[in-house]
C-alpha cells in the first residue's frame, strides 16, 4: 500500500539527531520515498556588522562531526544526508522543484532567521505540503498554562507556573526509514565535510553528534553520579565534572531538552533525588524561558535597547573591545576565562557571567559585541541562551532587578582563591594600558 506522500524532504536544522525527532518519524511513517537535508548557509562564515562571524572554528568542527554521526546513522538504515552549501532560499526550492517533492518537514526553531526562511520557502513553493514539529523545547507552545503573548517578564513567575507541567515522552527513533529517490542515492556529504573542517581543542569528550550526546547523559547521571552534586559544583570555572557539559549537544540539537529531562527523572526514581537533581531542572527551564522569549520578542532581542526598550549609556570602543577578546584587559579573572573561551569554545557560566558584566559594567561597551563574539566563539552557540542572557546582564532584558555588576575582585576571591584558574590560563600575562590602540589593530579580522 503507498503512504500518504510519494516523496518527502526532512530539512534537519538544530535538530541533529534521529531519536525524539517528530518531523522525521512523521516522514518516516508517511512517505514513500524521503530526502534528507542539511543546508549550510555561507553566509555564516562572513563578517557581520559587530566585527564577528556566525560560526567560528570550535563550532564548525562540533558541526561537521554532528553531521559524520548523523550521515553514519542514517547510512545504517539506508538513508544518506545530503549537505547543501548555499543560502536556504536560494536552494531548497529549485531543488525541491528538482526532486518533484511534494512534503516537507522541519522542526521548529524559534530564531528569527529559521522563522523567516520557513514562512518564505512555503511562499515559493505552494503547491508543496509543509508540515512543521515542535522538539526544541521541554513543552510543546499549546502545554503552556497562558496565552504566549502573556509569557511572564521574568523567570521566577515562568518557572513556577511550568514546573509542575510534565512534558511530552521523547519519542524513539523510526524503525523504518523510506529510502532516497533512485537519483540521490549517491552524494557529495563527504567531500563537503573535508571543506568545513574546523578546530577541536577543548577535550576528547566534545564530539558532536548524537552517540556522544548519549554517552555524556550516561555519564554525567548513571556512571558517575555526579549529578548528585551538581548543585554544589556547577559555580567551578575549570574542568569537565562540575556541570553537565550537555549544553554543545542541546544547542546543536543532538539530543533533546526531554531526553534529559526523563533521565533526571528516571535518576531520581533509581538512584537519588535531591537540590542537585532538582537544579539540573532548574537549568533546563532557564533555557526553556530564553527559547518562548526570543519566540514572542524576535528581533528585538538583537537592539541595543533591548526587550526592555531602555539604552544603556555604552557605546562602542576598538581599543577596550579588543582588549576583551584578547584577554588583556585589567581584570585577571576575565582574561583568564576569555583565553580559555578562545582556545577551547567553551566558558562555564559563571565565566560568562563575569565577562559580559566587565564588557557592560566596566568597559561600558554596546553589549551586543560582546553577545556577537561569544556567538562566533561559542561551541554551545544557541541564539536564545545567548542574547537572552546577554541582555539580561546588560539590563535590557529579563532580569528584575535590571542592573546586574560583578565585583570582579570579590569573585576572584570566591571562585579562584588560590588563583590557579588566572595562573592556568595567563590572565596575568599581558597588562596593556585599555585605551591604546594601534591604527594597524583596526578593523578587526
Ligand atoms: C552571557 C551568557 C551567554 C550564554 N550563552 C549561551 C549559549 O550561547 N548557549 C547555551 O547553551 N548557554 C548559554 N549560556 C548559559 C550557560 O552559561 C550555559 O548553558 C552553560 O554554561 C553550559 O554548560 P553546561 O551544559 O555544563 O551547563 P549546566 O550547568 O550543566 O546546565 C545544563 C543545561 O541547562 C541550560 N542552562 C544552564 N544555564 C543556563 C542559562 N543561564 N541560560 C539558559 N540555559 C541555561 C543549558 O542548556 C545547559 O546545557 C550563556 C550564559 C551567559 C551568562
Amino acid at each position: 500500500m503507498s503512504n500518504q506522500y510519494k516523496r518527502g524532504l526532512m530539512w534537519f536544522r538544530h535538530d541533529l539527531r534521529l531519536s525524539d525527532n517528530l518531523a522525521l518519524q512523521r516522514l518516516a511513517s508517511d512517505c514513500d520515498e524521503l530526502i534528507v537535508v542539511f543546508v549550510l548557509p555561507p553566509s555564516w562564515r562572513a563578517v557581520n556588522q559587530f566585527q564577528s562571524r556566525h560560526i567560528g572554528a570550535h563550532r564548525l568542527a562540533f558541526l561537521q562531526q554532528s553531521l559524520q554521526d548523523l550521515q553514519l546513522r542514517l547510512t545504517e538504515r539506508g538513508q544518506s544526508l545530503i549537505v547543501l552549501n548555499e543560502e536556504p532560499l536560494l536552494c531548497l526550492p529549485t531543488f525541491i522543484a528538482q526532486h518533484q517533492v511534494d512534503v516537507v518537514a522541519s522542526n521548529y526553531h524559534p530564531g528569527v532567521y529559521e522563522r523567516r526562511d520557513w514562512v518564505s520557502l512555503k511562499n515559493q513553493c505552494p503547491d508543496v505540503v509543509f508540515l512543521q514539529e515542535e522538539g526544541a523545547t521541554l513543552y510543546a507552545l499549546s502545554q503552556l498554562p497562558f496565552d504566549i503573548n502573556d509569557l511572564p517578564e521574568s523567570f521566577t513567575p515562568f518557572r513556577k507556573r511550568v514546573e509542575a507541567i510534565k512534558p511530552d515522552r521523547p519519542c524513539q527513533t523510526p524503525t523504518h526509514f523510506p529510502p532516497p529517490p533512485p537519483a540521490l542515492r549517491q552524494n557529495s556529504a563527504a567531500q563537503l565535510f573535508e571543506e568545513i573542517r574546523g578546530i577541536n581543542t577543548f577535550e576528547p569528550r566534545v564530539v558532536g553528534g548524537e552517540s556522544a550526546a548519549q554517552a555524556q547523559l550516561a555519564y554525567y547521571t548513571y556512571e558517575s553520579k555526579l549529578l548528585s552534586q551538581y548543585k554544589q559544583t556547577r559555580n567551578q570555572l575549570d574542568g569537565w565534572d562540575y556541570s553537565s557539559k550537555l549544553s554543545f549537544w542541546l544547542a546543536n540539537g543532538c539530543i533533546s531538552p526531554r531526553q534529559i529531562y526523563y533521565q533526571i527523572q528516571a535518576y531520581e526514581a533509581d538512584v537519588e533525588k535531591n537540590e542537585s537533581t532538582y537544579w539540573l531542572k532548574f537549568e533546563l527551564w532557564w533555557r526553556e524561558y530564553f527559547y518562548w522569549y526570543l519566540h514572542v520578542h524576535q528581533h528585538r532581542l538583537f537592539i541595543f535597547s533591548g526587550v526592555k526598550g531602555k539604552k544603556p549609556l555604552t557605546t562602542f570602543w576598538p581599543q577596550r573591545f579588543k582588549a576583551w577578546m584578547e584577554g588583556s584587559t585589567p581584570y585577571p579573572i576575565v582574561n583568564a576565562c576569555m583565553k580559555q573561551l578562545k582556545q577551547t569554545g567553551y566558558m562555564s557560566n559563571r565565566g560568562r557571567q563575569l565577562v559580559a558584566s566587565c564588557l557592560v559594567h566596566e568597559l561600558n561597551m554596546d553589549w551586543r559585541y560582546g553577545a556577537a563574539y561569544f556567538e562566533e566563539m561559542l561551541i554551545d552557540y544557541d541564539v536564545a541562551s545567548n542574547w537572552g542572557n546577554w541582555q539580561y546582564l546588560a539590563g535590557v532584558g529579563a532580569d528584575p532587578r535590571g542592573h546586574r555588576q560583578f565585583d570582579l575582585a570579590k569573585q576572584a576571591q570566591q571562585y579562584d582563591p588560590n588563583g590557579e584558574f588566572v595562573a592556568t590560563w595567563q590572565g596575568e600575562s599581558s597588562v596593556m594600558p585599555m585605551n591604546v590602540v594601534d591604527e594597524s589593530d583596526w578593523p578587526i579580522t
